[in-house]
């Protein structure tokens, strides 16, 4: 299945700038890319980056299996829209996955059952915390994405109105995108990759001493 996997190469991670410089945000942020690309293709499928101006493949740590980059200014909704439009010019079409750069603790079986689930639905939405879409797959030729928000509610609403069957899937690594700095300890708990090893590098490590468990830098 072909997966595009959209990256802000420009601005990368914000909320996680009370945590991580600029400079280690980017370099945060291309782990985890490095660390969803690697699930996507033990997973059977083939990634394609969908990058804002900015993106260097040649950068640290390079990126896996040296997949396709289209690289498209627009905001995340028009340029994700815009593959979907130029893919199905018929209205006919092969599935197309969307799969988010910061889904850290991605691995290749909650990978195969999106795409399990993506087969027999129209639309299969893997929502985050929060109301987020995490992932999704499209065979529906009229489904659009609406990024932002609750976008799971308004991906669930847009197939309603196109006349797409819709799937959940509930999947807790899918579903855990890596946004703030609380979120660093679910990497630290469950990654197994290249950015669990930079955030432990870079010295963070749980904090478990009160409350939810948290993470410090040492
Ligand atoms: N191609 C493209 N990808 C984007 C854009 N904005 C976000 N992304 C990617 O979409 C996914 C979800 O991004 P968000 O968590 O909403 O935004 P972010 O830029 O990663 O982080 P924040 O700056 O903290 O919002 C990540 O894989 C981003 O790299 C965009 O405008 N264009
Ligand atoms: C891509 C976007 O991410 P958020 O901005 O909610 O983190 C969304 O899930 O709609």
């Amino acid at each position: 299945m072909e997966v595009l996997v959209p990256f802000s190469a420009d601005r990368p991670k914000s909320r996680l700038a009370d945590t991580l410089s600029p400079s280690e945000r980017a370099a945060f942020a291309r782990t985890m890319l490095a660390d969803v690309l690697a699930a996507i293709g033990d997973a059977g499928g083939s990634p394609r980056i969908l990058a804002t101006d900015g993106f260097d493949p040649t950068d640290e740590p390079t990126v896996p299996l040296d997949p396709p980059v289209t690289v498209d200014d627009r905001p995340l909704t028009d340029a994700v829209n815009a593959v979907l439009e130029e893919r199905r010019p018929g209205g006919e079409g092969d599935p197309l996955a969307v799969v988010m750069a910061d889904l850290a603790l991605a691995t290749p079986a909650a990978l195969r059952e999106l795409f399990a689930a993506g087969r027999d639905a129209d639309v299969a939405v893997v929502p985050g915390r929060g109301g987020g879409t995490n992932a999704l797959v499209v065979s529906h030729p009229r489904f659009r994405v609406d990024y932002h928000g609750a976008s799971y509610l308004d991906h669930r609403r847009i197939a309603a109105d196109v006349g797409a069957g819709f799937a959940a899937v509930d999947s807790h690594r899918l579903g855990t995108d890596i946004d703030e700095t609380d979120d660093l300890a679910e990497v630290l708990i469950h990654g197994e990759g290249q950015a669990a090893t930079w955030l432990r590098e870079a010295g963070f490590a749980l904090d478990a001493s009160e409350g939810r468990v948290a993470v410090v830098r040492e």
